[in-house]
Parts: structure tokens; sequence; C-alpha cells
């Protein structure tokens, strides 16, 4: 057995902030090479999800192979691996980052380095990579790539001496980025006799070939017609097709060490691929599997509804086809005293909720009722045992739990000065801990901890406030530590609305409280009698406002004649009907469960 270099193939991915430029550099490289004709170049290729493109975010790893053919007149092979943008992904990102061995690191030359930038880079480095900066949008009258390179060499401590200045926009020095790529970056190394050793990369399911499995080769040949095994769930499949995209699927046979490509074969379910996962030889498997391997664990759970009862049938057919394609999203069946039957999902984090939730509304057509999003808690019980708590409601008497833990993350949010006062304040107001304060240029860097119950509902949207867009934030989940919690209820008309209730910090309770009744109070239409809004800790009211009775005819401003504008009333009326759901004799509308949680003191 041998290993040896594969001196014509570059292994790369793209870090940046978002909206950098990563898939604009991305799609001049594909053009630059030749591999798509202009026309087939009109729209973004590596971001190809509709809800990506419009979030501007990247979601699904993907992967082009390029060819180029460089100054020193030979041709190389370039595996351009797109890594997701978001933190919620973070674990897909490092496996794909683990693909390759080098990195481009984009860096919009007009803004500098962002938080973003630094998490991705630390990635990067930590998964061993050589890294060339390449400082994009230069053709901004703004643009500093001076500045930017002392920068990039003081904060991350890379040499940027070389960082190659550039205009995806304009296809600027799109050759000089390639050149760096091949010069720069090194090869892959690998043995092509010994048995197969290959990365699961990516997963994803097809109409038409079904699971389709984005690999990594480190060792040996994947070929069609072998049969694999994969180490982590024990599975094997016949492998029916082995490609490349370039960007279109390219079938070519085989894929040997050092190269990036695709299978597909008699995989069921993207389920059934783990991405972290080894993949070898059934016959002839490799002795050891690739370190590092985890199944990805949701993080973030709350329940889906859907509005009208009768969509539930639709609601469980619409989550199974999401499923296919996202084996990190999660969903039970749940019953809500108050909401009828629906789901209890869960997922990788915030962004990953939302686009979900998008997704079954927009392309399911589906009207959908979330509750309050909730970490997982791990209760210590009186009798020894371990229970992790996805849903409050589900909260066993408390007599029984000795600890409650919950998990905190570590933040790190880069600043311009000004807003400084006012991040420090939101962090400390979330119970956060500070790690470190320092500076980036003229902006401040904040590092903190933070209860992830705390950042769930609406952190993001606070910081982005406060900073008037400004700020920049990124975060990793860093362990579990105990708290004092309690589970607070919230009472409408006398009766507990289960989504409403919450683990909140003891020393936060009442105040809480206080704030979720005066929502509550503004959200919750007024009805023909006074209805009670409390907020509990076990039995005792911490909070209580009243919604005062109120006998309203929606027409009574039409004076009689105005038929067609009554008519309108009235069906506006019902449309806010539709979206409201009924707790006992109260109608409370579907924006108070979300709204209620925010807290915007
Ligand atoms: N002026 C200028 N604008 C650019 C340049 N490169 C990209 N842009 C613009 O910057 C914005 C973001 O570019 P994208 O390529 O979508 O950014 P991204 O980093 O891929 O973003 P994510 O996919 O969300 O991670 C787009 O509006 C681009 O048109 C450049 O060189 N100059």
């Amino acid at each position: 057995m041998t290993t040896r270099t594969f001196d014509n193939i570059r292994n790369f991915s793209i870090v940046a902030h978002i909206d950098h430029g990563k898939s604009t550099l991305a799609d001049r490289l594909i053009q630059t090479t030749g591999t798509l004709s202009a026309r087939e170049m009109t729209e973004q290729v590596l971001d190809s999800m509709d809800i990506e493109r419009e979030r501007g975010i990247t979601i699904k790893a993907q992967t082009v192979r390029l060819e180029y053919l460089a100054e020193d007149g030979k041709t190389y092979i370039l595996n351009l691996m797109d890594t997701p943008g978001h933190v919620d992904f973070a674990y897909e990102v490092s496996r794909s980052l683990a693909a390759c061995e080098g990195s481009l690191l984009v860096v919009d030359a007009s803004q500098g380095v962002e938080a973003q930038t630094l998490a991705n880079v630390y990635q990067a480095i930590d998964a061993n990579h050589e890294i060339v900066p390449v400082l994009n949008k230069i053709d901004l009258p703004a643009a500093d790539p001076d500045r930017i390179k002392e920068q990039i060499e003081e904060v991350i401590g890379i040499d940027a001496s070389d960082a190659v200045p550039i205009s995806a926009k304009t296809g600027l020095n799109i050759e000089a980025v390639l050149e760096a790529i091949v010069k720069k970056l090194p090869p892959p190394k690998g043995d092509e006799t010994a048995p197969l050793k290959a990365l699961l990369v990516d997963s994803w399911y097809d109409a038409y070939l079904g699971v389709v499995v984005l690999v990594r080769v480190i060792d040996g040949v994947l070929k069609k017609g072998m049969t694999i095994k994969m180490m982590g769930t024990n599975a094997s499949h016949g492998v029916d097709k082995v490609g490349v995209f370039t960007p279109k699927m390219r079938d070519i046979g085989q894929l040997g060490p050092g190269e990036v490509g695709f299978f597909t074969g008699s995989i069921k379910e993207v389920a059934d691929t783990r991405v972290g996962d080894t993949i070898t030889d059934d016959r002839k498997p490799t002795a050891s599997a690739l370190p590092g391997f985890k199944p990805v664990q949701p993080v973030v759970f709350c329940g889906l509804f859907p509005v009208d009862a009768a969509e539930f049938e639709n609601l469980r057919g619409a989550m199974g086809r999401l499923r296919l394609n996202d084996a990190s999203f999660s969903y039970e069946m749940e019953t809500s005293a108050a909401l009828g039957f629906g789901f209890r999902c869960g997922f990788l984090g915030l962004l990953h909720l939302e686009i979900i939730q998008e997704r079954l509304e927009r392309e399911f057509n589906l009207d959908l009722i979330s509750t309050a999003p909730s970490v997982v808690y791990h209760l210590k019980m009186t009798d020894g045992s371990i229970k992790e708590l996805h849903n409050p409601a589900d909260m066993p008497d408390v007599m029984k739990i000795e600890t409650i833990e919950e998990p905190w993350i570590r933040a790190t949010i880069l600043t311009p000065d000004e807003y400084l006062g006012a991040v420090l304040k939101l962090c400390q107001d979330r119970r956060g801990v500070q790690i470190d304060l320092n500076y980036v240029g003229k902006r401040a860097m904040v590092v903190y901890d933070l209860p992830l119950n705390e950042v769930v509902f609406d952190f993001y949207d606070r910081l982005k406030s406060i900073s008037k867009g400004y700020a920049s934030f990124d975060y990793h989940i860093s362990d579990y530590r105990e708290g004092d919690l309690v589970k607070m209820s919230v009472l409408v008309n006398a009766e507990p609305v289960d989504a409403l209730s919450m683990l909140v910090h003891r020393g936060r309770a009442e105040s809480r409280g206080r704030a979720m009744c005066e929502k509550l109070k503004d959200l919750i239409p007024p009805h023909m009698f006074q209805i009670p809004v409390q907020a509990a800790i076990g039995g005792k009211i911490i909070a209580r406002e009243t919604i005062r009775a109120l006998r309203k005819d929606v027409t009574a401003k039409c004076y009689g004649g105005d038929a067609s504008r009554k008519r309108k009333l009235l069906d506006k009326q019902k449309e806010g009907k539709k979206r409201m759901r009924q707790f006992g004799k109260v109608d409370i509308p579907q924006e108070a469960f979300i709204a209620a949680l925010k807290m915007d003191s």
C-alpha cells in the first residue's frame, strides 16, 4: 500500500460572512473555467432553493468540479465544495471543510471581517486548511483593501500580504484566484490500492434518482456496481451511478482518492445517510472509520398545529415530504388541550425552524400555529434518572426534579463602537456572561456566554434593531449548565394555555410574566365579557391583566348604505376568525403565540 499525492487535484471551499460574495465568486469560477455556457449562467447556480435565494443564504451544501488550464500548462481538477453559511448548519459546514484541503477566505473589502468570517475561518483553520484570503468588491468606492488586509492579519492572524483583490461582480482578477488555488493550496493525498474509505458529505432526495450522496474519497476507489457499507449505520447498498457535478450531473463511473462526487444506489431515505459517516467497501472494509462522526441533534423544539383541524393529515404528509430531504428535521405527533392535534418538531436552530415553517406554509399552502420555541432541557430526577424535556407542557412534578440544566452558547458579536453599550446591555439582560471584549479595527468584538433559551426568541432581531443592522452575530452551543429554572404557565380566563407555558429563570419570572400578560392584553381582542390574563408559577399567580368587556359591532361604522363595504368588513372579520384559536370561551389570534414571547423591554 502506498500513499501518494494527486497533483492535478485541488479541493477547496469558500468561507465568508453572509453577503460578502461567496455565491457570486463561485459563479464566476464556474464561468471562467468554462464549465457552463453564458446562457446557463443567468441564474446563480449554487444556491438552488427558492427560499435560499430569497433570503440570500446557502443551506444545502453542493459541489462543483471545475477543469482549469493553468499558467503552467497543466490541467487541474478543482473541486469547489459549497458550505452552508449559517450557524444552524455548523456540523454540515465542518463536514464539508473536512472534505477539502484549503479554503478561499472571502472578505468584502468595503465591510471587513465580520462575526461569521471569524467563526467560519476558525473552523477552516481547525480543519487544517491552507487559507487564501480574497478581497472582494474592490469595484466599490468604499473598498479599502489595504486596511482589510491589515485587519485580517491582526484579527485572524494569517498572512494576508498575498490576498487577491477581486470583483466577483465585474469579473476582475478571477484568473488570479484560480492561480492561487493551484499554487497555494495543497493537493490531496491518498492510497488508491487501499480499501475504499470515503466521507459522506451531504445527501438529498432527487425525484428521478432517489437519494443522491455526495462523497469525498480518501482511499480506494468508489465504482459503479460495487456494494458499499455505511459504517455508522452498518447498512449496505448497491451503487448504481457514480459521477460529478459540472455543475450538471455527469456519470464518470468511478471516483478515486482525493476526488469529490456523488453516487446513487438502493438508498430509500435521506435519513439512512448520515452526514459525516464513513463509506467503505462492503466486501473489503477499511480498518478504521473517519474520526469525528456525530449524528446531528435537534436543539430547538416547537409545536406546529394546523389552524384548520381538518388539515392535520395534509400537514403530516407535508412534513413527511420535507423530511425526505432534511433528516435533521424531526417531528412526532402531539395533542394539546388548546390546539388539538399537531406535531412536536425538532430543529437545528431558529433559522432552520423558520425555513421549515415557511416552506410548510408556502409550498404546501398550510396555515399553521406554532408554539413558543423551546430548547432541550436536561432534568436530573430525584430517583437519579436523567430526562430530556422538549416541551415545557410536559414538565414533571417539580418535587421529583433535583436539578434542571439548560444549553448555553458562546456568542461572538461584532458591532460598531457606538452601539456597544446597547449590545452589552442586551447580553447582560439575557443572563449573559462576558468572556471577552476587543477591538477589530474600529469595531468592538464581544464574546458572551448566554443561555440558549434567552436567545431563542428574538435575540437576533433585537441585536439587529439596536445596532441599526450593523452588528453581526455567530454562536455555537458550548455546554449544559444548571439553572434556577421554573415553569411559568399562562392562564386566559382561568384556563391554562399550554402552548404559552415556558421555562424561565426564577429571577426573571416576574418581569417576564408581567410583560407576557401586558402583551396578551393587547393581542387578544376584547370579548363580550371580561377576561383575566394571568401568569403563574405552580399555583402562585405572579402577574395579572384584565381585558375589559366590549361589545363591538364591526359594521357599525358603515351607516347603513354601502353593502359591499359592509360585506368586506364581515369577510375581513371572518378571515381574522380563521386564524384564531378558542380557549374555553376566548379566541386568541395566532400572532399572539409568537408575539407574546418577544421581550422588547
Ligand atoms: N459591488 C459588488 N457587489 C458584489 C460583488 N460580489 C458580490 N456582490 C453583491 O453582493 C451581494 C451578495 O453576494 P452573494 O454572492 O449572494 O453573497 P454570498 O456570500 O453568497 O451570500 P450567502 O449565499 O448568503 O452566503 C449580491 O448582491 C452581489 O451582487 C462585487 O465584487 N462587487
